[in-house]
């Protein structure tokens, strides 16, 4: 008996990164492509299988299967979620191999590593058919039955590690960039320099046997150095990319930046959107999207027009995917508006995380019920915030288990209020190329964008805005973080500025969030999950404080600096005890790493040194590494309870006062709920090496 793997590849000569697109269809595995005109080569190879163990799927291949399913899910959601347009997605698989079938559900099952991730990464030793081949010899003399020992065996032969990156440092990096200048307390400013060497400790770059034989890594290929998260992220993420982005800017490295900007661009012409990470496995999701505010920072800090002239096509095809693919009709007050939810609908299970999405789904009797809980799980991924209790709706609340998670049913205010500000980036890039016409439509689309979140998310009896409940047709009344990115994209009617700010200090007093001494959390329910209370997130301190200060409001400013400054105390304090910068912290004990979810917590980072640069650079002639956190809470209190006090009705009549029941209880207030919901959280840490030559 034989199997077939087809094969074509696409080559595509004057752009910069390798033109792979791969059309490969092994057995009943089909994927597919978009249509490009480009150079294309096609062939075949035949491979000898034991009679394989039944596909997940008889049907004619994934186009009709994914059509199907399509239609199902379609018809399952409510009249309103229909006017979803799908375009389908190009998929590009080494992954054939690793990232779905039979292979990857055996190894995964078999829980060969402790961290799924591990297996996703490898690199297939000779080449995929290979490993098909071993893999089809092993079912066969198991029995389809191999033995844990078996399927190590089996991996150990077939599988290596990647050897895949090499590091990278930046060739603009400089040992003094000039933010160093403007920090004026001594002990920060030689911790600014240590954050400033990191990115040499963070940059890394593809080997060009990445570029040259592609289906045996998982990578996709990009051409340029980058900086990664750290520790078992070693690969480009979507939107952590934005924060590393700020903090290179900020350090004096725009030609490194352009070079970061250029690989996600690249993966956007090669997949329609940025992935959300630089693996095959990711290729089927995005992750909140701010490459459009990553070239706006780029334009400001460089001037640079002529590559967003060459590129402005490719800058505004990734804008369109999400127009396109995350675009749902929500009628309010019988007005119907336009707002985008996450959905990353395709098969089976993350393959970085495939177990524990299979334990996650055990309880649903049907695939077709499996199916469509891997989806919300897989929309949650692309969320940026997996997991959370944010994704959840059980009995029309946010208390219930990841088999509850209903991500694609949340029209979610972070991602719309991203969307807001890159119709507005993209209509102030069109007007500085000179093309006013289409700066016009952007800022419409804008304006809609804005509307929409107004009329249907903001809510100005609790000063805030909230996640839209569309299974319910409620709004979600907690408080998460995300509640206030509006503040960060200012999108709102900027003639209310002075009262938005009032009223959403008001809302940061009333939830109680403002009393912890590590940070603002970014919910108030403790699940155990990484996006849930007690955790806090560089980002999320970043976006909350510089868009209470872009409302310009005085008050809000001088809360913003506090919270800076707490926010800077709690890194420098994590690090002066243990030489770290965490992927999150913890809001109760000042500078200790966060913990929960589904992997060890990791340090490094990325991101949380970007915010820190961003936040140095705005007030590092005023922070200080004597900051006390208990001090600047105090502070932090007052000036938000004084706010909270100032009960002046919102222009436009509608009234401030707002009644207590509307906010929740965080879990000090509601202990039931507290010993109920507690999770030890995980604290070892798996650092990045402080040295190249430890690594
Ligand atoms: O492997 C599990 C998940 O890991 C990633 O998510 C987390 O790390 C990312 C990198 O720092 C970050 O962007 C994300 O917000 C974190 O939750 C990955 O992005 C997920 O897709 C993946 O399932």
């Amino acid at each position: 008996m034989f199997g077939r793997v087809n094969w074509l590849i696409h080559k595509e000569p004057l752009e910069q990164c390798v033109k792979l697109v791969k059309v490969l269809r092994i057995d009943n595995h089909y994927i597919r492509i978009q249509e490009r005109k480009l150079q294309t080569s096609h062939g075949s190879v035949d491979y000898p299988v034991a009679p394989p163990p039944p596909p997940p799927s008889t049907k004619q291949g994934a186009d009709a299967q994914a059509a199907e399913e399509r239609a199902a899910a379609a018809a399952a959601e409510p009249a309103q979620l229909q006017q979803l347009q799908w375009e389908p997605l190009t998929w590009l698989k080494h992954s054939a191999v690793v990232c779905q079938g039979d292979l990857l559900r055996v190894v995964q099952l078999a829980g060969v590593y402790p961290d799924s991730k591990t297996f996703v990464d490898k690199k297939v030793k000779n080449s995929p058919e290979e490993a098909i081949r071993s893999f089809q010899e092993l079912l066969r003399d198991t029995g389809g039955a191999p033995t844990r020992e078996q399927v190590v065996a089996f991996v150990d032969q077939s599988f290596e590690d990647g050897d895949e990156l090499e590091e990278w440092t930046p060739p603009d990096w400089v040992e003094s960039p000039s933010i160093l200048g403007r920090i004026a307390d001594e002990d920060f400013r030689a911790w600014a320099s240590d954050l400033n060497a990191l990115w040499k400790v963070l940059g890394r770059r593809m080997k060009e046997d990445v570029r040259d034989n592609p289906q045996l890594y998982s990578l996709l290929y990009v051409p340029n150095g980058f900086v990664v998260p750290g520790g078992r992220f070693r690969e480009i993420y979507y939107w952590d990319t934005y924060w590393i982005v700020q903090g290179m800017l900020l350090c004096d490295m725009r030609s490194s930046v352009r070079g970061v900007i250029e690989n996600l661009l690249c993966l956007v012409k090669r997949l329609g959107f940025v992935p959300n990470g630089s693996r095959v496995y990711y290729d089927q999701r995005s992750q909140p999207p701010l490459l459009v505010p990553m070239v706006r920072a780029y334009l400001q800090h460089s001037g640079d027009l002529d590559f967003v002239r060459e590129n402005i096509d490719v800058i505004e095809r990734e804008f369109k995917f999400w127009m396109n693919n995350a675009i749902v009709d929500v009628t309010h007050k019988n007005k119907t508006y336009k707002l985008a939810r996450y959905f990353s609908p395709s098969d089976g299970p993350r393959p970085e995380s495939y177990r524990e999405d299979v334990l996650t789904a055990n309880h649903l009797a049907t695939d077709e019920e499996k199916q469509h809980l891997y989806w919300d799980i897989k929309s949650a991924a692309a969320t940026g915030w997996d997991f959370s209790s944010r994704w959840v709706i059980h009995d029309g609340t946010n208390g219930g288990t990841l088999g509850d998670l209903h991500t694609r049913y949340i029209v979610p205010v972070d991602l719309n209020a991203f969307l807001y500000g890159n119709a507005v980036g993209l209509s102030e890039i069109f007007s500085r190329l000179g093309l006013e016409e289409r700066a016009a439509e952007y800022r419409a689309t804008a304006d809609q964008f804005r509307e929409a979140v107004t009329a249907v998310l903001w809510h100005p009896d609790m000063g805030t805005w909230l996640d839209y409940d569309l299974l319910n047709g409620t709004p979600r009344r907690y408080f998460y973080a995300s509640n206030l990115t509006p503040l960060w994209t200012r999108c709102y009617d900027e003639h209310q500025a002075p009262e938005i700010a009032r009223a959403t200090m008001r809302y940061l007093f009333n939830t109680g969030v403002l009393k912890y001494l590590g940070g603002t959390p970014t919910s108030l329910m403790q699940t155990g999950e990484q996006w849930d209370f007690p955790n806090c997130w560089a980002p999320l301190q970043g976006m909350l404080l510089q868009g209470l200060h872009l409302t310009g409001d005085a008050g809000a400013q001088r809360l913003a600096l506090e919270l800076a400054r707490r926010w800077l105390a709690a890194n420098f304090k994590g690090y002066s005890d243990h030489k770290q910068m965490f992927e999150k912290y913890e809001v109760e004990v000042v500078g200790r790493c966060g913990g929960g979810g589904e992997y060890a917590p990791q340090a490094g980072f990325g991101w949380t040194n970007g915010v820190c640069f961003e936040l140095l650079d705005q007030y590092g002639l005023v922070a200080s590494s004597k900051d006390d956190p208990e001090l600047l809470t105090y502070e932090i209190l007052v000036e938000a309870e004084e706010k909270a006090l100032d009960m002046s009705p919102m222009r436009g009549g509608a009234d401030l006062t707002s009644d207590v029941d509307d906010y929740e209880l965080g879990p000090d207030e509601d202990s039931d709920t507290e010993a109920a919901n507690t999770v030890e959280a995980a604290n070892t840490v798996e650092a990045e090496p402080r040295s190249k030559s430890e690594e």
